[in-house]
């Protein structure tokens, strides 16, 4: 029989960055919920920490690329995104599509923003995080009226999220700078 401290070992509850470890409903550490070396930390059931696949993959016909790299076609062995690679993106995604909101919406353009931001909540992958993201729309109503309404809004969303993971704060007022019309020379 396993003792506590050999269970506690399989499950590690604090990952190689310091971070709490989050496990999915059937206990298995949840891939999008951790970084991509934590998850790996405690799928190796808390034993040092691997190297394996966290090195970014070498681009096609770079000269150090070995078969180990690329698979059939070409394609470079790329790791299903963690925590923060997946967050990356979806901000990405969520302030562009702000970005080609319309300036003055319909009303069903606008039901159908504030449906959209509530769905992406629901779904995303990462499920700690979208809880707390639908926690947030619920606490915190999207605003659609204008481009520039669902603009500022996301951006304060993702200042709430900054904030709570201790991520410095954007100042929202530059919004479009960053995610529309770029920054002057
Ligand atoms: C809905 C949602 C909820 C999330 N919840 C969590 C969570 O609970 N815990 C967790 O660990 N991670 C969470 N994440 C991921 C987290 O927010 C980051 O995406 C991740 O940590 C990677 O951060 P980053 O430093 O690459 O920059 P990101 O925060 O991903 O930001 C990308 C870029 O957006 C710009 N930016 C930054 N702040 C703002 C802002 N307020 N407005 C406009 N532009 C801005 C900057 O140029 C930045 O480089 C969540 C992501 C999403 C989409």
């Amino acid at each position: 029989m396993k003792t506590e401290v050999e269970k506690k070992k399989e499950s590690p509850s604090v990952g190689v960055s310091g971070r709490k470890i989050i496990y999915d409903k059937d206990g298995k550490p949840c891939r999008t919920c951790n970084t991509l070396q934590d998850f790996q930390f405690a799928t190796q059931g808390g034993s040092v920490a691997p190297t394996f696949n966290v090195k970014k993959p070498l681009k096609k016909n770079h000269p150090d690329t070995t078969s180990t790299d690329t698979v059939a076609g070409g394609y470079t062995k790329d790791q299903p995104p963690d925590v923060e690679q997946l967050g990356k993106s979806s901000w990405t995604l969520l302030h562009s599509v702000a970005a080609t909101y319309p300036e003055t919406p319909t009303s069903k353009q606008q039901a159908d923003m504030k449906q959209f931001i509530l769905l992406f909540g629901n779904f995303y992958p990462c499920w700690f995080c979208g809880k707390d993201f639908q926690e947030y729309i619920e606490a915190n109503e999207v605003q659609t009226a204008t481009q520039d309404d669902l603009g500022k809004w996301l951006c304060i969303a993702h200042n709430a999220v900054n904030k709570k993971i201790g991520k410095a704060e954007f100042d929202c007022n530059l919004w479009k700078q960053r995610w529309k019309d770029g920054w002057e020379k």
